[in-house]
């Protein structure tokens, strides 16, 4: 896990995604703090504890919860690990028993219930808390407000930091709960994926030799500081000329944790074609191109199982715009100076961690970490804020932002007060319902929704799969007499989160395509659809979302799943769309063929 000094929190270290807290937790004294600085404290821990998952699971809204009795003292703490795991409420409130009866739960965001089950509140209503205080409302717009709403009407008391509560403690605290979704609020804000600029440099300014050499710069402790960067991204992003140069791995090699996939930007493509990124059997790689650019190229690249995405102007803005849309949270981009000035210049960097080592290399033409954004005064040099000083190792690193966190409250309204100001918008109606991360609005269509379903083995025993995603995956191997496929199975049967059954099972049938049973390709529908006729029978507020985008055409929004998604223009076969039309005719009582 990455210190919490990357997030500008204090220093304290979580390793358990739920548990009773220590009994002489610091936070126990009534007396020796105000209300506001107790509120303030606990919230400043769920914030922390909302980070726990950082670097182990790909990057997700992150949520934690503390249950304080009413003496003040903790009773209970959770987080979530990953999408479609556990909510932090739920095991909070499972840690903390009895002594949940009229205590204080404080969230250091409002819980998405994306899914219409109300998971997290209703644990807490279930629970018996009295009191509910909220760090950050949700920053997404189509769940701001709804889980704060549905505690008050159950007569929970809730309070906002900024809303319900203000001072300088309770402002500190709020700060420690925007820095730690600062992806998922800026991503909300711009539209572009929350992007972090990193760089390694001597101390007269250098990222390489005039040669181009520049292994290494930092310190080993610092490089190992940048796998923990990397296990919190989703993607990490070079230029072609560090391709060229530098011939990276890009991996993180943390240890065990989360591997973020790489993406090159090229416009010539002019690339080698041997390169440590075209090895694509532990994590994929993405290049972005310019369109029409070495088709030939692109056909060795594809051969390798290289993703190429051909852009009409390849420039920062719009290949972020794209990778937005793709779903993704948070970027790493760990390019030269020329590309990161590109990138700074279109506004998609929000942040900067530059470590600076005690070398000095000099070198007329030694390359510095940002090229030419075309200013001329000292005056226009932006200011980062936020600015966070560390030693690592022998190194210097130096964090801030170059953007302040958007406040969301005026920028994003939510629902309710979208409809006030225009009540003919209907937000949530439209022809086509595009659908695609599990916090989207209908995000719950999503094979990646948490929710188990059980589903007959070989001997028509019924099993429980912790989502569709996990029995999808499982099913390619289900069957392989070989000991290696059903131990695929098994592990992705137990894996903690769809994202991780998913990613076992590809990367399986990847590196081993042999133990994918040779009836798959024909069999993987009807696979599909049952699994999904599960999920929408035994869940009611599930089928009655189903049944209520009646008339509508449900698309897949994956633009690089061609089969199950519909593609980035409409190319894709969007079969996971179609079956959900299906399975909804069906449950309308229409023939399936009419929709
Ligand atoms: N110390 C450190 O932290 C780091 C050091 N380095 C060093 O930096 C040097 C390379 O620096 P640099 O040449 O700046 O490398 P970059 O990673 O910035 O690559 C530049 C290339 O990016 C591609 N590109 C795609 N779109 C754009 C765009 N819109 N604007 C600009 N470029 C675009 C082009 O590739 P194409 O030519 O293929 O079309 C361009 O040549 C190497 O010596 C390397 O070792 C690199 C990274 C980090
Ligand atoms: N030289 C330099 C860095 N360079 C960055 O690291 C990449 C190499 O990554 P990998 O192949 O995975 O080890 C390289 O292409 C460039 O992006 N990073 C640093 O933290 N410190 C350094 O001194």
């Amino acid at each position: 896990m990455l210190p919490m000094a990357a997030l500008s929190l204090p220093p304290v270290r979580v390793y358990c995604s739920g548990g009773a807290a220590t009994p002489n937790s610091s936070i126990s004294n009534n007396n020796l703090l105000g209300n506001h600085a107790l509120d303030a404290a606990h919230i400043r821990r769920a914030a922390e504890l909302a980070d726990g998952s950082a670097g182990f699971t790909s990057p997700h809204p992150n949520f934690g919860c503390v249950i304080a009795s009413k003496s003040g003292k903790v009773a209970g703490e959770g987080f979530l690990y990953a999408q479609g795991t556990k909510p932090a409420e739920v095991l909070a409130v499972d840690a903390a028993g009895d002594f949940s009866r009229r205590a204080t739960a404080y969230l250091n965001m409002e819980p998405g219930d994306c899914h219409g089950d109300h998971s997290a509140v209703s644990a807490l209503v279930q629970a018996g808390i009295e009191r509910v205080v909220i760090g950050l409302r949700h920053p997404l717009q189509h769940l701001r407000g709804n889980a704060i709403r549905a505690l008050r009407s159950q007569g929970l008391q809730v309070d906002v930091l900024g809303e319900d509560l203000n001072s300088k403690l309770i402002e500190e605290a709020r700060k420690s709960c925007l820095l730690v979704n600062a992806p998922l609020i800026c991503r909300a804000a711009s539209r572009v994926p929350f992007s972090v600029l990193k760089y390694a440099m001597t101390l007269d300014g250098k990222i390489a030799a005039s040669s181009g050499h520049a292994a290494w710069i930092s310190s080993k402790t610092s490089r190992n500081r940048v796998f923990e960067l990397r296990g919190r991204s989703d993607a990490v992003i070079v230029g072609g000329n560090t391709v060229r140069k530098d011939n990276p791995r890009l991996t993180a090699r943390h240890g065990g944790g989360h591997m973020p996939m790489r993406i090159v930007m090229s416009q010539t493509l002019d690339l080698p074609e041997e390169a440590h990124l075209w090895d694509t059997s532990d994590v994929s790689t993405i290049v972005a191109t310019q369109r029409g650019a070495r088709r030939h190229f692109q056909k060795h690249l594809a051969s390798k199982g290289i993703e190429v995405v051909e852009f009409d102007i390849l420039n920062p803005r719009e290949v972020m715009e794209y990778f937005h849309d793709r779903g993704y949270l948070s970027l790493l981009w760990e390019c030269g100076g020329t590309l990161a000035a590109a990138a700074i210049s279109s506004g998609v960097i929000h942040k900067v961690f530059a470590f600076v080592a005690p070398k000095i290399i000099g070198g007329k033409n030694a390359p510095s970490p940002v090229g030419e954004l075309g200013m001329v005064e000292m005056t226009q040099a932006f200011d980062l804020i936020d600015v966070c000083y560390e030693q690592v190792g022998p190194d210097m690193l130096i964090s801030g932002f170059l953007q302040p966190i958007p406040d969301v409250t005026p920028v994003i309204p939510s629902v309710d007060e979208t409809f006030e100001i225009d009540p003919t918008v209907t937000p949530y109606e439209s022809r086509i319902i595009f659908f695609y991360k599990t916090w989207d609005p209908y995000g719950a269509f999503s094979n990646f929704s948490p929710h188990q379903i059980k589903m007959p083995d070989d001997s028509g025993d019924y099993e429980p799969w912790l989502s569709v995603e996990h029995y999808y995956q499982a099913q390619k191997f289900v069957g392989v007499d070989d000991p290696v496929a059903q131990d695929c199975v098994e592990n992705i049967k137990s894996a903690r989160s769809p994202e991780e059954a998913a990613r076992i099972g590809r990367s399986m049938q990847r590196k081993r395509p042999d133990l994918v049973r040779c009836e798959w390709e024909s069999v993987k529908i009807e696979v599909m659809y049952r699994a999904l006729k599960c999920k929408f029978s035994i869940y009611p507020h599930l089928n009655a979302m189903l049944l209520s985008s009646a008339g509508c055409v449900l698309v897949e929004a994956s633009p690089h799943d061609l089969f199950w998604g519909g593609g980035r223009d409409g190319e894709g076969l969007n079969y996971l769309g179609r079956l959900l039309m299906q399975l909804r005719s069906e449950f309308l009582g229409e023939s399936p063929t009419s929709s």
